[in-house]
């Protein structure tokens, strides 16, 4: 369970404060609210990408406020994927793992489980550089589950891609939040997007969480 209590974080002349919500284990929450209302800087303070001003983050009642990024347990597909163009896609899904020191044998089997239930095994070995968007967002979403992470954070992975990508990314999240049981947090501009994938919706709005109903 991902809970946010009495969140408040600053930056510059923006700030978001009394930020408050919970997100149950299996539950796909996605988080609105035009350009600008603080929907990405929410999601990188939960990460551990922001700094946070007061207020808690909690996973399972933990306290993870303080915990660097690499602790949490929280995959994150950031707005453009933000892939590493000089890695295969091989590398860039068992990036996390590497740097957690897993035996490359280890490694290579989760790369190879990932790839099959994201479906890129056929482009293991290319260059992320010349991917589709849709298996960007595939590779991305590989990286980011790699750890077995508790929390999927994802910032607009649908809005640079075309409507039959969108359709079949959206079947591939669908399946994920229903194979994996995590907590899902998902920003997206998209109320019809919104609809067929969550179970909550959240908006921001003048720095203030408002509840949408679905
Ligand atoms: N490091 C920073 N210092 C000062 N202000 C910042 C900083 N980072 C972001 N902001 C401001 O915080 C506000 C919220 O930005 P944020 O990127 O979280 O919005 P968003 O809702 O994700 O927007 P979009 O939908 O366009 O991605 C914006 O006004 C932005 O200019």
């Amino acid at each position: 369970m991902l809970q946010c209590v009495d969140l408040e974080i600053e930056q510059g002349a923006f700030s978001l404060s009394n930020i408050n919500f919970k997100v149950d284990k299996g539950e796909y929450l996605v988080l609105m609210g035009k350009t600008g209302s603080g929907k990405t800087t929410l999601i990188e303070a939960i990460c551990g990408l922001r700094k946070v001003k007061k207020g808690q983050v909690l996973l399972h009642s933990n306290n993870i406020t303080n915990l660097v990024p690499g602790q949490r347990q929280i995959g994150y597909v950031p707005q453009d994927g933000a892939l590493f163009s000089t890695m295969t896609v091989a590398e860039n899904i068992g990036f996390a793992l590497k740097i957690r020191k897993w035996p490359k044998l280890k490694i290579e089997e989760r790369v190879q489980e990932l790839a099959v239930l994201l479906g890129v095994e056929q482009l293991l070995n290319r260059s992320v550089d010349n991917l589709s968007g849709g298996e960007k967002q595939r590779v991305a979403l590989g990286r980011a589950l790699s750890f077995y992470p508790q929390i999927l954070c994802l910032d607009e992975p649908l809005s640079a891609l075309d409507q039959a990508t969108k359709s079949e990314i959206i079947l591939l999240l669908q399946n994920l939040a229903q194979k994996l049981q995590l907590v899902i947090v998902h920003i997206s501009h998209s109320e019809s997007e919104a609809k067929k994938l969550a179970t909550s919706i959240l908006s921001l709005k003048d720095g203030i969480l408002e509840k949408v109903s679905l």
